[in-house]
């Protein structure tokens, strides 16, 4: 039996469920108890040869026994939906976590990792909250009320029974460290395997490019095999315990019936009833072991759980400021900032200031900063040293909410969810109408293959062969940035799929709004306002094309390879 303190915090927000199962699951044992009780009294009157009582003894058996299907039922249906619930609220409070710790945490921890975590780790935890947690409290409290009131019929036997019950309990704990520690070691594997599987799935198409499926297939064998090998390990040792519970069980109550039946003079209701007693002081007990094998995988993912549960935010949402200035500058004022873990400052003394309705264009080699520049501006991460403004009020004195309604993002890779067209633009903005939406597309050139979809807008993507094109995703995400209607505009790499129509619908987003547009294709940004270079994490040159161009500097030779590779 294994109560874990973390897990019995975790149950807070599911406490009541829980106590109504456990007390549905008392109420069936009073059943069972009340069954046994009348089946040991119709067997003693069947022994004195009383049959009246024996019939009627018999008959309200049958009625309790008819009444224990009915709380049957309802105890069912019970800690199902006490399952259902308790999933539900683990789910919700992962991901509410999983949102405060933001991509930063899934840049460190193994996407499949974590998915596992929140799906099988919380499929596993419904049966340890929903059945095992309840019947450790029933199998407290039958045992200890049966052996209680078995000491009126019979001390010995109930003596017997109580030692048989304490080692029933007891001796198996000797197994709980090495099958916690073993369960760990499986759930582990088992994680491993997800991530790879998941991995495997997302990057199907670079490994057929490469060749390289049949390596990766020896690759999943082996993490399958180590998976088997610690399933083994652990249920090895869940046997042994499962054994010796079972023998105890067994042994029990032999001996608390020979204990009866030896006392002297034994009439035949206090050895049935010993009998039956047993029977019944056992049960939980047995029910307890099945209801472990069913809640284990959940004990074992706790660690999973802990670990996302426990990770630390990489911003703090401490601020209070909810509304954004329309149209405002943006300036980062010596801003040094080095990844956690990382030996090199990824950014170093940054300072930039992107005017009121200005697009500045941040360009540079790859690794130099770019990207690192626009986490910090959403605030994935906070600055090393040195501020970032919005209109002079630091980025952490606004909530997250209110920062990220703020800054409305298109990135190279748009991904769009499995639903309908509408959904995934409802994603900006759940309370937008269907005029909004349509707004929303036509400004940004979307409209048009949108209605030419089989459903318009109620087509459901990746169904039936609707996919969208690179170009077409691109608007989907410009129309949603539209919605969202934020004064800052990051433009993360979102040129590189434009089409004429992109830049159209993009030259209406930037129209009154403060951007920032990260690119690494330099034709799509001459016609910024203005022009960074960013070089090993530092500004080396800041002007618009014509002058940077005459000027002959990096933004020059950029230009210069960049053509030449072309
Ligand atoms: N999560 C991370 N942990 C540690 N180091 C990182 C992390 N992300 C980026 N870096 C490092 O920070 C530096 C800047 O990276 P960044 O991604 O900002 O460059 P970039 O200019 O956007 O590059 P690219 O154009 O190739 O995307 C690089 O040296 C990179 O290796």
């Amino acid at each position: 039996m294994i109560v874990h303190r973390r897990l019995l915090q975790l149950s807070g927000a599911v406490r009541a469920p829980m106590a109504a199962c456990a007390g549905l699951g008392l109420a069936v044992s009073a059943a069972h108890v009340g069954q046994a009780l009348l089946l040991a009294g119709a067997l003693a009157a069947l022994a004195r040869g009383d049959h009246d009582t024996t019939v009627t003894l018999l008959a309200w058996a049958f009625a309790v026994i008819a009444g224990r299907a009915a709380l049957l039922w309802v105890r069912e249906t019970a800690t199902v939906r006490a399952g259902a619930l308790i999933r539900a609220r683990l789910r919700d409070r992962l991901i509410e976590r999983l949102g405060l710790l933001g991509p930063a945490h899934l840049t460190e921890a193994r996407t499949g990792s974590v998915q596992t975590t929140v799906v099988d780790g919380v499929e596993g935890l419904d049966a340890y909250f929903s059945r095992y947690l309840p019947q450790v409290v029933v199998t407290f409290c039958v045992p200890v009320a049966l052996v209680g009131w078995l000491f009126t019929v019979n001390a010995a036997a109930a003596t017997v029974l109580a030692a048989a019950v304490i080692g029933v309990l007891v001796i198996p704990r000797l197994w709980d460290v090495t099958l916690l520690r073993r369960g760990r070691t499986r759930w582990t594997a088992f994680a491993d395997l997800a991530s790879d599987y998941l991995e495997a799935v997302q990057g199907v198409a670079t490994l057929r490019a490469f060749g390289a499926s049949g390596r990766l297939g020896a690759g999943l064998a082996a993490r399958a095999h180590d998976l088997y090998t610690t399933t083994m390990r652990q249920l090895r040792v869940s046997l042994i315990e499962t054994g010796v519970s079972a023998f105890l069980v067994q042994a029990g109550t032999v001996a608390a019936v020979l204990v009866a039946v030896s006392a002297t003079s034994p009439d035949a209701w206090s050895v049935f009833a010993v009998l039956m007693t047993t029977t019944e002081c056992f049960r939980p007990v047995r029910q307890l072991s099945e209801y472990w094998h069913a809640g284990y995988l959940g004990i074992t993912a706790v660690g999973g759980l802990e670990d996302l549960l426990s990770a630390e935010p990489a911003v703090t949402d401490t601020g209070t400021r909810t509304t954004f200035p329309d149209r405002p500058e943006i300036v980062f004022d010596r801003v040094t900032f080095t990844y956690p873990g990382a030996s090199a400052e990824a950014v170093h003394e940054v300072t930039l200031t992107i005017r009121a309705g200005e697009t500045v264009a941040l360009i540079g080699p790859s690794g130099a900063g770019k990207s690192t520049v626009a986490a910090l501006l959403q605030r994935h991460y906070d600055p090393g040293s040195g501020n970032i403004t919005i209109d002079g009020s630091l980025l952490a004195d606004f909530t997250l909410s209110g920062l990220r309604a703020g800054i409305a993002v298109v990135a190279q890779d748009t991904y769009l969810f499995h639903g309908t067209i509408a959904d995934n633009l409802r994603l900006a903005r759940p309370d937008a109408s269907d005029a909004d939406l349509e707004r929303a597309a036509r400004d940004a050139d979307a409209h048009g293959f949108i209605s030419g979809l089989p459903d318009g807008y109620a087509t459901v993507l990746g169904e039936r062969g609707t996919t969208l094109s690179g170009g077409q995703r691109q608007r989907v995400a410009i129309a949603r940035a539209l919605l969202v209607d934020a004064p800052v505009l990051l433009l993360d790499e979102a040129t590189s799929h434009v089409d004429v129509h992109g830049e159209r619908a993009l030259a209406r987003l930037k129209k009154g709004r403060t951007c920032l547009l990260i690119a690494h294709r330099l034709s799509t940004v001459r016609d910024a306002d203005r022009i960074v270079v960013l070089e090993q994490g530092r500004i080396t040159e800041t002007g618009d094309h014509d002058a940077l161009t005459t000027a002959g500097g990096s933004y020059h030779r950029l230009l210069a390879l960049q053509e030449t590779r072309a």
